[in-house]
């Protein structure tokens, strides 16, 4: 594994997150502490996610007199996740990216309030284009906000990767409720689906075709607009519509968006 060495990229990332009394934060990965340190002197409660025996031993003698450090040895991608809501600061194993966050961002509520993530700097790259490339990453841009915050040269880890990596910042989006993202999941389903669609067109399979022209162009959207192309936030302020005025009545949300998983 890479553990990151470069002090202010440490500390970029525990100030990122203005953590204080009453937080919840969890250091998935925590290795032998390199975060979970700054993170334990923030006054906030820190969880260390950790599955190497060798280092769950080094964190519990670490933090074996600081009681808001609790060290949970285990699998990230199984471990229940908090009730509550928490925040993520970690430099997470590249090799399981991807199921984390899907267990972090997808779920409905999100418990996820902020996280500042080392990840890989592709993966990075690819969760803040401006056009989200499928239907996951267009949920998670939806209902957070995804923002590189910088590249981290792989000479900042010992033994250095064999790719950079990146700050990504995550941040949840306020007043989203569940009527709303139960119309934006269907909405998003249809634009995956038929991509190259012009907006309008897809979004009248849900509504009358004036009214989703109308829709449309009241937030600055050309109708004729490929779906794929219409950001993100536009489709989430059409959901928010249509969920208000109760127009359309969507599927209830997939067991697998629901709650834990
Ligand atoms: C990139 S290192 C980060 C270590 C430390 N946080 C740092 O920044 O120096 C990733 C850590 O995640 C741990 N790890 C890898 N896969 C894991 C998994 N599935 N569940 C829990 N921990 C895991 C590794 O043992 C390693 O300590």
């Amino acid at each position: 594994m890479h553990l990151l060495s470069c002090r202010h990229v440490i500390d970029r990332l525990v100030r990122g997150a203005g953590l204080g009394a009453g937080d919840l934060v969890i250091d998935f990965g925590a290795g032998p502490g390199t975060i979970t340190a700054p993170l334990a002197g923030t006054g906030a409660r820190v969880i260390a996610v950790e599955r190497d025996e060798a280092f769950v031993a080094v964190l519990r003698r670490r933090f074996a007199d600081r009681p808001l450090v609790r060290v949970l040895p285990g699998d990230l991608r199984r471990l229940p996740l908090p009730r509550t809501e928490f925040a993520v600061v970690a430099s997470i194993p590249f090799a399981v990216s991807t199921t984390l966050l899907r267990r972090l961002l997808t779920p409905v509520p999100a418990r996820l309030t902020r996280a500042e993530l080392v990840c890989e700097w592709g993966l990075a790259r690819r969760l803040t284009a401006a056009h989200p490339r499928d239907l996951e990453t267009a949920w998670w841009t939806a209902r957070f906000e995804l923002r590189l915050v910088r590249r981290i040269p792989a000479s900042c880890f010992r033994p250095a990767p064999s790719v950079d990596a990146a700050h990504l910042r995550i941040r949840r989006r306020p007043g989203l409720d569940v009527a709303t993202q139960a119309v934006l999941w269907s909405l998003l389903g249809a634009v995956h689906r038929q991509p190259d669609r012009p907006a309008r067109r897809v979004l009248g399979d849900l509504v009358a075709h004036q009214r989703a022209g109308r829709l449309l162009r009241e937030r600055g959207t050309d109708p004729a607009t490929p779906a794929v192309e219409v950001p993100v936030g536009r489709w989430t302020g059409v959901a928010a519509a249509l969920a208000a005025t109760g127009a359309v009545s969507p599927p209830p949300l997939p067991r697998a968006l629901r709650g834990e998983r």
